[in-house]
């Protein structure tokens, strides 16, 4: 299978229980819960949105056309050395198109893997990481997993039944908007009066990382 990546970078994790970790970062394109377009923004189920997932014309990106391909750039990206080598699957919605070719080669070239998703595909058992961010007006089949990112305030989530669900970490990360230091106190608030959530810090914004 041939994969459309948005782009393909070394960072540092800026965000949830693995900030501050090296990391490849692999942006697929496309995500089923957003056109990506601004001008379908309003209808979207996912209407916040911080990223640019469409198309392959980003640094690194391109159509690779097979998990060889693609783990080629990614080992180039991460540069020498075989050890700890971590890479983060996300997007767009990368369970469009992670499959088994390309976690078996990861793994192959001796990656840990995590994943960003939306949850509504069901994430690839194989996949050591697993990161779901939950969106209003979307049905969530993959309700367990390491860590659930809330983005807050979101509206329409029970937040008794998200506490149910089987993630080991629960995370509240403030809505990145116009809004933001509104959003930020509102998160701090809700973790102050639920203690099962720790606040996530996008890290990467206020250090200027990629
Ligand atoms: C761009 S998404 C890609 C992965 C996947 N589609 C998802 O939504 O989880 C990566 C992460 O950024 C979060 N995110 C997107 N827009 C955001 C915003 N405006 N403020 C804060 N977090 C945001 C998402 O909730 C998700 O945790
Ligand atoms: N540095 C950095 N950390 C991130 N964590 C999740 C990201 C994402 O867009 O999925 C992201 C990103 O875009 N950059
Ligand atoms: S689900 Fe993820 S990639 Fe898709 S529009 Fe929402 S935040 Fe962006
Ligand atoms: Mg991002």
């Amino acid at each position: 299978m041939a994969y459309a990546v948005k782009e393909l970078f070394l960072t540092l994790q800026g965000e949830g229980v693995n900030a501050g970790a090296r990391a490849v970062f692999v942006r697929f394109a496309g995500c089923n819960l957003w056109s990506g377009r601004e001008a379908d923004r309003a209808s979207a189920i996912c209407r916040f949105c911080d990223t640019d997932f469409v198309g392959m014309d980003g640094g690194g990106g391109g159509r690779f056309n097979d998990a060889s391909a693609l783990i080629a750039a990614v080992e180039e990206a991460w540069g020498p050395g075989l050890k700890d080598r971590f890479v983060v699957l996300t997007g767009g919605e990368p369970m469009l198109q992670a499959d088994d070719a390309i976690v078996d080669a990861l793994h192959g070239a001796g990656f840990r893997i995590a994943i960003e998703s939306n949850g509504t595909l069901p994430v690839h058992p194989g996949i050591d990481w697993v990161c779901i961010s939950p969106k209003a007006g979307s049905t969530v089949v993959q309700q367990s997993g390491d860590e659930l990112k809330l983005v807050w305030p979101q509206a329409g989530f029970d937040l008794d039944i998200l506490e149910s669900w089987d993630f080991s970490h629960r995370l509240i990360q403030p809505l990145d908007d116009p809004w933001a230091a509104d959003h930020q106190r509102a998160a701090i608030e809700l973790v102050l009066a639920r203690p099962q959530w720790r606040l996530s810090i996008q890290t990467h914004k206020l250090l200027g990382l990629r």
